[in-house]
């Protein structure tokens, strides 16, 4: 199994850097107890400005072939944590890969969205897509935790 996550957009040195890696940081330590992989966060971009068909392409070529397709989306839908923990482990133990997208500051494209094995909302708000990388991160961490027993998660 590999998990990625590919993302529109770089992120500078800030916080928001700073906590997309802790939580990477915690979810690869937590994940070896429980067999699941580190998270690789892919950045990218298209300069030439041409919107979200363009951020398509550049997204379609970073996400490894074969992979779970996983668009975060406000539209999509609203597991809860235990629930995503046991998708992730659910594709552990069927040793799919798995990609999660992260749309820019337009969104992802339709017809990306469109054929996403599943559309994940964290919440019906729209958030920053920098932020967003913070609570997937913070989430797979979080799933790690419930996977393994440790008393992070508490309902
Ligand atoms: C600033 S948002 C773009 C919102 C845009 N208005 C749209 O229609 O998609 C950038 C990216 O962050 C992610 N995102 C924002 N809010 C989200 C939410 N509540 N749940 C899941 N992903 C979200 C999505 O991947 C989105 O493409």
């Amino acid at each position: 199994m590999r998990i990625d996550i590919v993302a529109v957009g770089r992120l500078r040195k800030g916080p928001e850097a700073s906590m997309v890696m802790d939580y990477l940081d915690r979810f690869a330590r937590a994940g070896r107890s429980t067999g699941l992989p580190p998270a690789t966060l892919t950045e990218v971009e298209d300069r030439r400005g041409g919107g979200m068909a363009a951020e398509a392409e550049v997204l379609t070529r970073a996400i490894p072939q074969g992979s779970v397709l996983v668009a975060l989306d406000e539209r999509g839908d609203q597991p809860t944590s235990p629930q995503f923990a046991h998708r992730l482990a659910d594709w552990r133990d069927g040793a799919r890969d798995v990609c999660f997208v992260i749309g820019g500051a337009d969104g992802l494209d339709p017809p990306l969205r469109a054929r996403a094995d599943w559309q994940v909302s964290l919440g019906r708000m729209v958030w920053p897509h920098m932020l967003v990388r913070v609570m997937l991160a913070e989430q797979l961490y979080r799933a790690a935790t419930i996977l393994a027993g440790s008393p992070y998660h508490r309902e």
